[in-house]
């Protein structure tokens, strides 16, 4: 990730844009060799409220990226931003060299919500939700695969999920139910994946597992990760860079330049203790 003011790429690994060609992608056409996702002077909001100013923002791809921001900073409408799901008022989104909806037409981005909406009253499996993951790979029939069964089972593995498989969604903890949509963007095997606020309610034990599983998604696979946090707790741990997001980006780079003192004091000053 980077900005304008602290360039950082990572130029050693090679985005895992699905099987696409540099045509297919757009990689080459304007876009940033080794970058999963171009923000520029990205503007948006909402009537009478401007939620992100200018917003740049490079992630290169195979690294974690967490974007930090008190309650309100925009972290979300930012997300929408990059699904296609908010238009801006300025400035341009790409992933892989693809606007957004293109990309998410392509398998090349998951999503992991803050909040996913459960009907309790429609009994769906923790293995259906994570066979939803698959859908883009099934053509039309929408019938699974034995690569498809393989996948769901492998994401229920990682997320430890692997003995909960038929049980009710709705009869998940908080934290079990996040790593349950954890594993269907595991399932989905794209090379971006978003997750807002995935600590957000769990468990130390969540917490840690799903840190790992992260990790783990990043170095076997080349998975970029991009995830909202405004919990400072782990993010020095987890991620390779850190974006402080206040309706700006008020600093980027390494953890160890982002995080300190100084700089927290200097961005967010109460603002963020108070909500960490
Ligand atoms: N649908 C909406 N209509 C009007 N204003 C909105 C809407 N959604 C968000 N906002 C405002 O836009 C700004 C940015 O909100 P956003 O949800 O993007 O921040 P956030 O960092 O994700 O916050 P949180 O951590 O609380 O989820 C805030 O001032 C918020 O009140």
């Amino acid at each position: 990730m980077s900005t304008e003011t602290s360039p950082h790429t990572h130029p050693d690994t090679t985005p895992r844009a699905g099987s696409e060609t540099s045509a297919d992608t757009g990689v080459g056409s304007g876009a940033t060799p080794g970058a999963a996702v171009v923000v520029e002077r990205l503007s948006a909001g909402y009537p009478g409220v401007r939620a992100l100013d200018e917003v740049s923002i490079t992630v290169g791809a195979g690294r974690i990226c967490a974007l930090l921001g008190a309650n309100g900073s925009g972290k979300s409408t930012l997300f929408k931003a990059l699904l296609g799901l908010h238009r801006p008022t300025a400035g341009t989104v790409r992933l892989f060299g693809m606007d957004p909806s293109r990309a998410r037409r392509r398998n090349q981005v998951s999503y992991v919500p803050q909040h996913e909406q459960v009907d309790t009253s429609f009994p769906v499996s923790v293995e259906q939700v994570v066979m939803m993951g698959r859908y883009g790979h099934m053509g039309l029939t929408k019938r699974a695969r034995p690569s498809d069964r393989l996948a769901c089972d492998e994401a229920l593995d990682q997320v430890g999920l692997s003995e909960l498989r038929r049980r009710g969604i709705g009869e998940l903890s908080g934290g079990q139910r996040k790593r349950a949509f954890l594993a269907r963007a595991i399932a989905q095997q794209a090379p971006l994946m978003l997750l807002d606020e995935p600590f957000a309610g769990v468990d130390r034990g969540s917490e840690e597992l799903i840190s790992s599983v992260l990790k783990a998604l990043r170095d076997t696979s080349g998975t970029t990760v991009l995830i909202s946090t405004h919990h400072l707790a782990g993010v020095e741990d987890l991620a390779d860079e850190v974006v402080l997001l206040h309706q700006r980006v008020l600093a980027a780079g390494l953890p160890s330049e982002v995080l300190t003192e100084e700089q927290l004091g200097r961005s967010f000053g109460a603002v963020l203790r108070e909500t960490t």
